[in-house]
């Protein structure tokens, strides 16, 4: 018999190698109630709990350019940290997880920022990229969701438009739309495909993160909105 914790391990191995291989294949990964339930359900109460007072309105653009802008994203964050179980288990997973993509595909990861985000009901963030080619150093992001009973009739989807660099006439964008059902993990490359989020009709949960190479820029940087 398998002990627990080498069964955990070897989940985590088949995850991230289903991770890798769709970003090695497509430049993403989607993958339906994938985290290990015993961090969903951690993080699911967590987030649950956390006093609405530490969830700001989260802003575009970096440094002096950074604003909030009712007309392209409406959610509060709350940026994580080791400070609570939660966080911790959280980053020491997306660790592992940077740690076997470098591994195998020599990313150079380098860091990890990550928060929650909460949409309340109606609250969307319009077509963005989190990423511009050789400007930031966001290189991946990670996005995993943390709603029970998701149906259809909630919207909140995650659109990703993964076809943007085909000019040929009469070829529409190829969109994908990611159901936020729990569990759910989506990795992609940052400077490739613009996303949106579609307005939600119940509160939806979700974390947000993105691996960057090193440029010695330490504080926060939120995305950035197409242009
Ligand atoms: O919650 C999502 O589905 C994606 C969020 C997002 O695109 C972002 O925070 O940059
Ligand atoms: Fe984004």
């Amino acid at each position: 018999m398998i002990a627990p914790s080498a069964a955990h391990a070897d989940d985590c191995n088949a995850l991230f190698t289903s991770i890798a291989d769709g970003i090695a294949t497509n430049g993403f990964s989607i993958i339906p109630a994938a985290l290990p339930a015993d961090l969903s359900q951690l993080l699911a109460t967590h987030i649950a709990t956390m006093p609405t007072s530490h969830f700001k309105r989260a802003g575009i653009g970096r440094g002096a350019e950074h604003s909030i802008n009712d007309v392209v994203r409406t959610d509060t964050i709350s940026w994580i940290n080791r400070d609570d179980a939660a966080g911790k288990a959280w980053l020491d997973w997306t660790q592992s997880l940077q740690l076997f993509l470098n591994r195998t595909l020599f990313l150079g990861l380098f860091s990890f920022e990550s928060h929650f985000a909460h949409y309340a009901k109606g609250d969307f963030y319009k077509k963005h990229k989190d990423a511009f080619v050789g400007e930031g150093n966001r290189i991946l992001s990670v996005v995993v969701y943390l709603n029970q009973y998701w149906s259809k009739d909630d919207g909140g989807e995650l659109v990703l438009y993964v076809n943007q660099q085909s000019t040929s006439a009469g070829k529409d964008d190829h969109v994908i739309s990611v159901t936020p059902g729990f569990g759910t993990v989506v990795v992609f490359l940052s400077e490739q495909f613009p996303h949106e989020v579609l307005a939600a009709r119940r509160d939806r949960f979700s974390i947000a993160g993105w691996f960057r190479l090193s440029d010695g820029v330490s504080s926060n940087i939120e995305p950035l909105i197409e242009r």
